[in-house]
């Protein structure tokens, strides 16, 4: 097979091309749109000699996209539209116009592309955007598959769920059988199994959040803890339930997904940078997911990251000297200031954006311009995908 041509729709950092670096498949990608100024300084640092197009989709003309004869699309649209706590505008929300209008372009192409893969939240597989979409699949002649994933499915300490839809061109083939049914976990086919080891050595040698095999349990839906109601529950510690304990302690004892240290920067440097202030931790400590670098688990990095505390993604504990249980459980007796200085000894601090691109699956030579600040950094990551999640369905989806 020659080099693929591959067309990274919403490019974003370029999740999706280091996914693709990942899946080992011969391909070059021969055009990056996206219009986020911030995000195209990131992708031209990591993918200099990548014919970037700093502009809206919809500004792309079909005889632009007839001439780049691509032969796979890797997009992922915004997904404001779709997320189950946002107004779910679906297809009247204007940030979906892009993606209606590549929908619409799609079967005008001059030559269709085989592939296509599709990323977005958990709320997309029920909104009429997927409807039109698998109606314009099905009447351009693809065959598709739709998944939903965590990247805890891959071994990885990190609910980050999300769906995902993958489609061929037909007369071409899947190598499993096709469902209506959309997937929680990888398929357990002999192609892929046989390919796990494949991928991992020549996915980002040194990260480890490829080297695993897959793991077929469900995945967890991610849900942030305090999204939930309380009622009729009784509180252990830290606004946790009984349950909430026992689910975490499951998550932790499961040895197919790897710990939290094995992710993390070994001589972190300006810690103190990372370091939660006191106002936060005074405010909102009872609120937060913590864990420890033993963990083997953290809730989904989103874009508000460093900034919101709430819902936005765990915290780490740096110092062990004191249990949390023990932190947590007289602190409502306490004055601010004792309450503080009882904080203060677990040293929570924010994962490093170094860290999320870890846990992202973002290989070593992924890095941040300089001038790229802290926060334009986790709300990038927050926005961005698990490669080594969409590597895998770039392999089932071309093998
Ligand atoms: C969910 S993020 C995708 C992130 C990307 N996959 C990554 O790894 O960073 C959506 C991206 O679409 C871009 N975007 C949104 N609307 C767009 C449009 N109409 N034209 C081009 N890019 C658009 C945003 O700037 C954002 O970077």
């Amino acid at each position: 097979m020659g080099k693929l041509r591959v067309l990274e729709l919403y490019s974003g950092i370029g999740g999706m091309h280091y996914a693709l670096k990942g899946s080992c498949i011969p391909a070059e990608v021969v055009a990056a749109v996206d219009v986020n100024t911030t995000a195209n300084v990131v992708y031209k640092h990591n993918f200099p000699s990548t014919h970037l197009w700093p502009k809206t989709i919809e500004g792309v003309t079909l005889n632009d996209f007839n001439k780049l004869a691509f032969d796979m699309i890797l997009m992922s649209p915004p997904c404001q539209p779709f997320t189950r706590i946002g107004l779910q505008g679906d297809v009247s929300d204007p940030r979906t116009k892009s993606f209606l209008y590549i929908l619409n372009i799609l079967p005008r192409l001059d030559k269709l592309p085989k592939f296509i893969l599709l990323e977005n939240v958990k709320g997309f597989e029920t909104s009429s955007a997927r409807n039109s979409l698998v109606e314009t699949l099905e009447e351009c002649g693809y065959r598709y598959q739709e998944f939903l994933l965590s990247p805890t499915c891959l071994g990885i300490p990190n609910s980050r769920l999300r769906y995902f839809l993958i489609a061929k061109l037909q007369p071409g083939l899947f190598s499993f059988e096709t469902t209506n049914q959309i997937l929680e976990v990888f398929l357990n086919s002999d192609s892929v199994d046989s390919n796990a080891s494949k991928v991992s050595d020549c996915t980002h040698k040194e990260l480890p959040a490829c080297i695993n095999g897959m793991k077929t349990s469900k995945p967890d839906d991610g849900a942030e803890p305090s999204s939930r109601t309380l009622e009729n529950e009784a509180v252990i510690f830290k606004l946790e339930t009984a349950e909430d304990l026992e689910r975490k302690q499951n998550q932790d004892s499961d040895v197919s997904v790897r710990m939290l240290q094995d992710f993390l920067e070994v001589d972190l440097q300006n810690l103190s940078q990372y370091l939660l202030p006191p106002k936060t931790l005074l405010r909102y400590a009872i609120l937060m997911d913590i864990v420890q670098p033993t963990c083997r688990r953290s809730v989904c990095f989103t874009k508000g990251y460093g900034h919101y505390v709430e819902g936005t993604g765990s915290v780490l504990q740096s110092s062990l000297d004191v249990q949390l249980e023990t932190a947590f459980k007289s602190l409502h007796t306490l004055s601010d200031e004792d309450k503080l200085n009882q904080l203060l000894m677990l040293k929570l601090r924010y994962f490093t954006p170094r860290e999320i691109a870890n846990l992202h699956g973002l290989p070593p030579e992924f890095c941040f311009p300089e001038k790229t600040t802290l926060k334009q950094r986790y709300r990038l990551l927050g926005n961005s995908l698990n490669a080594c999640v969409v590597a895998r369905l770039i392999k089932l989806m071309v093998e």
